[in-house]
C-alpha cells in the first residue's frame, strides 16, 4: 500500500516533482530526495517556521511603529494583533466591551483598540460617527459580514450602494406607512392578550420574550409577505419561534463571522444534519435562510410569469424583486438575505425592548399604578382602544417606552462606521480618511483610478468584482462607540441600572433634549429602517397589555435581561434572555 503524503498528492499533477525537493517530503510513490537532508530541513524550516514568523513580526513592527493610528493611545498588544479582541471576543464569547471599558478607564476617552480601529467613548461624539446622509458613511467588511447576511442592506459596505438600497425600502417605513398598518398591529396585539386572557385560567407560566416575539413576527411577515407566519394562532406563542432561534444561531456566529468570515459560505452548503450536529443554534439560522431563500425562488418565478395579483396590497417583497431592477440586486443570495435582516431583525430586538420594559412595570407596583393612571385617560375601559399617534402623546408612556430602550440597549456590538472621504476629528486628533495600501506607500493613486475603483471603496462602474478588490485594496479606520457606554453614561442618566420612567419627565421640564441619547436604532444614514415600526408596536402593545393584564414574575430577577456579554446583542451570564411570568389577573374597569 503506498503511504500517501502531501509530496505524493503533488507528484500527481507536477511531473517535475518538485514539491518533494521543495519540502522535503517523502513518499513511497516520489523518486529518491536529491538534497542534502541538512538542506532540506532548513530550507523546510525557512518555508514552515522562519518566513510566516518573521512576516508576522515586520506587520506587528507596521502595526506599531508605522501605521497611520500608531501615535493613538491604547495598549501595545491591542494595537501589535487582533489576538487581543479576538481572545476576548471570541474565546471568552463577548467580552471584549469590558476590556475596552477598562482601556477608557486608563487612556481616556479615545483609545486603538485593534490594530485598525479606534474606539471614542464620548456620548456627545456618537452622532458624528453614525452621521446622516450628507455626510458619507460606509462599513468596515470585517463588521458588515458579522450579521451572516452579506448580501443584505446592513451588510452593505459603501455609502452609495447602501443608499440606493435603502432607498428601494424607505417608504415602507415611513411614519405615515406605519401609521396606516395600526390596524394589523392592533389586530395581533388583541390576539396576544386573548392568549393572555387563557392562560389566566391553565395557570400556564409565560416565556413574556417569546410571546412579544411572536407579536412582532407577525407584525414582520404580514408586512413582508403580505401574509404572516402566524406564531400568535393557538398552539404557538411561548413554545417556538423559529425567527428567535435564528436570531440565537446569529449570536453564537456574531463575531466568529468577523474573524473567520468564509464560514458563512461553508456553513451554507453544510448538509443540514451535520450542521445540527455540530451546533443546534446555527442550524436554526441555515435552515430559516433555506426556507426563505425557497420562498424568495417562488416568488421570482411568479414575476417572470407576470402571475403577480395586481389587487394585493404590494409588500417589501415585491420591491425587492420587481423586474426592473438590475438582475445583481435581485439574486437569490440577495433576496435570502434581506429576507433573514427584516424578519429577524423586525422579530428580535423589537420584542426585546417590550420585555425589558415589560420586566420592570411588573417588578415594580408603584411605576404599573402611576402608568395604569395615565393610560385610562386615552383608553377609559380596558377594552378601549388608542392608536400610536394617541400614545405618543403620553408622557409617562414616553418614559416607560424609553427607558425599555435605554436598557435593552437594541445591539451592544460596536456598529462601527467608517468614514471615506473626510478625516474623523476627535479632540485633538485627526482619525484618517479611507486611503489606497498603494497611495498611502507610493503617494500615487493612478493604477486604482485607472480600475475604477473609488477612495470610498465603491467602484464607478457598480462592479461588484471591483469593489471586492477595493475591500483589499483600501485601507479604513473603523470608529465604533458601543450603545451600551451612551446608555449607561451616568452623566447623562444618573443611576443608569435604574428603570425610571420619570427621568425623561424631569429632562422635558428642564427643556433638555435627552431622547438624542437613546441610541438603540444608532443614528444617521444607516440607522434602523425599521424604527418607526418599532415605536408603533412596542406603544401599543405596552399600553393595551399594561392597560388589561395583571402579571406576576416567575423564577426571573433583573440578571435574566441583564447584559453580561456582548454577542451583538446583550446576553445574561447564564442561560438566554427572558423573562416569566404568569398572568395573575385580568383588569376589569
Ligand atoms: C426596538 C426595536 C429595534 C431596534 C433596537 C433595532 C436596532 C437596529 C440597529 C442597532 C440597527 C443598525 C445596525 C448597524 O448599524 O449595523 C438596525 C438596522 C436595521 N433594522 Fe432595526 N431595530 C429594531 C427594530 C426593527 C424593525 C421592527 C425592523 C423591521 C424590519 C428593523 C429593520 C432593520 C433594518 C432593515 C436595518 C438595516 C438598516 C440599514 O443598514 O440601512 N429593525 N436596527
Amino acid at each position: 500500500m503506498h503511504h500517501l503524503t502531501r509530496g505524493a498528492i503533488f507528484a500527481h499533477l507536477d511531473p517535475c516533482h518538485r514539491p518533494f525537493y521543495i519540502y522535503g517530503l517523502r513518499s513511497s510513490l516520489s523518486p529518491p530526495v536529491r538534497y542534502s537532508s541538512i538542506m532540506d530541513s532548513s530550507t523546510l524550516f525557512v518555508s514552515l517556521v522562519a518566513l510566516p514568523l518573521g512576516l508576522l513580526a515586520l506587520r506587528t513592527v507596521y502595526h506599531l511603529y508605522f501605521h497611520p493610528l500608531s501615535r493613538f493611545p491604547g495598549p501595545k498588544l491591542a494595537a501589535a494583533t487582533s489576538l487581543y479582541e479576538f481572545y476576548y471576543d471570541v474565546i471568552k464569547s463577548g467580552m471584549y466591551i469590558w476590556e475596552i471599558e477598562r482601556m477608557h478607564e486608563k487612556y481616556g476617552p479615545i483609545v486603538r483598540i485593534s490594530p485598525h480601529e479606534i474606539h471614542i467613548k464620548d456620548s456627545n461624539y456618537y452622532d458624528e460617527i453614525h452621521a446622516g446622509a450628507s455626510r458619507k458613511r460606509s462599513k468596515d467588511p470585517r463588521y458588515a459580514i458579522a450579521f451572516g447576511a452579506p448580501y443584505s442592506l446592513v451588510g452593505t459596505i459603501t455609502h452609495d450602494h447602501h443608499r440606493f438600497r435603502r432607498g428601494l425600502l424607505s417608504n415602507y417605513f415611513s411614519k405615515r406607512s406605519v401609521v396606516d398598518l395600526g390596524p394589523s398591529i392592533d389586530d395581533k396585539v388583541e390576539k396576544l392578550i386573548a392568549r393572555f386572557d387563557q392562560t389566566y385560567h391553565s395557570g400556564e407560566v409565560l416565556h413574556l420574550h417569546l410571546d412579544f416575539a411572536a407579536l412582532t413576527a407577525d407584525v414582520i411577515t404580514d408586512y413582508c409577505y403580505g401574509w404572516s407566519y402566524g406564531y400568535l394562532e393557538t398552539g404557538k406563542g411561548s413554545r417556538s419561534n423559529d425567527l428567535v432561534d435564528a436570531v440565537n444561531g446569529l449570536m453564537v456566529m456574531f463575531h466568529i463571522n468577523r474573524f473567520f468570515p468564509f464560514l458563512i459560505t461553508i456553513f451554507r452548503n453544510t448538509s443540514p444534519t451535520l450542521l445540527r450536529w455540530l451546533q443546534p443554534q446555527m442550524a436554526d439560522l441555515f435552515n430559516l435562510k433555506a426556507r426563505l431563500r425557497q420562498q424568495a425562488s417562488d416568488t421570482l418565478q411568479k414575476q417572470s410569469l407576470r402571475k403577480i395579483d395586481s389587487e394585493a396590497r404590494p409588500t417589501i417583497f415585491d420591491a425587492l424583486t420587481n423586474l426592473e431592477l438590475p438582475e445583481s440586486e435581485r439574486t437569490l443570495d440577495r433576496l435570502e438575505d434581506e429576507s433573514a435582516l427584516l424578519l429577524g431583525a423586525g422579530t428580535e430586538t423589537t420584542a426585546r425592548s417590550i420585555t425589558v420594559a415589560m420586566f420592570h412595570l411588573i417588578n415594580n407596583k408603584e411605576i404599573m399604578a402611576k402608568l395604569r393612571t395615565e393610560l385610562k385617560t386615552v383608553l377609559p375601559t380596558p377594552r378601549s382602544k388608542a392608536s400610536w399617534v394617541d400614545l405618543e402623546q403620553l408622557p409617562y408612556l414616553t418614559g416607560v417606552v424609553n427607558e425599555g430602550l435605554r436598557l435593552s440597549h437594541g445591539m451592544t456590538a460596536r456598529l462601527a462606521r467608517v468614514s471615506p472621504t473626510e478625516p474623523m476629528l476627535y479632540q485633538d486628533w485627526t482619525i484618517p480618511a479611507g486611503v489606497s495600501q498603494w497611495y498611502r506607500f507610493t503617494g500615487c493613486n493612478l493604477p486604482m483610478r485607472l480600475m475604477g475603483v473609488k477612495s470610498d471603496g465603491g467602484s464607478k462602474a457598480g462592479s461588484p468584482f471591483l469593489e471586492k478588490v477595493a475591500d483589499y485594496c483600501i485601507s479604513q479606520t473603523p470608529v465604533s462607540q458601543s450603545n451600551y457606554f451612551v446608555h449607561m453614561d451616568p452623566t447623562l442618566f444618573p443611576e443608569p441600572n435604574k428603570f425610571d420612567p420619570e427621568r425623561w419627565i424631569r429632562a422635558a421640564e428642564k427643556g433638555e433634549y435627552l431622547s438624542r441619547y437613546i441610541v438603540s436604532f444608532t443614528k444617521g444614514s444607516r440607522q434602523c429602517l425599521g424604527m418607526n415600526l418599532a415605536y408603533a408596536e412596542i406603544y401599543l402593545s405596552l399600553a393595551h397589555i399594561a392597560r388589561r393584564i395583571d402579571f406576576a414574575l416567575h423564577q426571573t430577577t433583573a440578571d435574566n435581561i441583564c447584559v453580561y456579554r456582548d454577542m451583538g446583542i446583550g446576553c445574561p451570564e447564564v442561560g438566554l434572555f427572558g423573562v416569566r411570568a404568569t398572568v395573575e389577573g385580568l383588569i376589569k374597569e
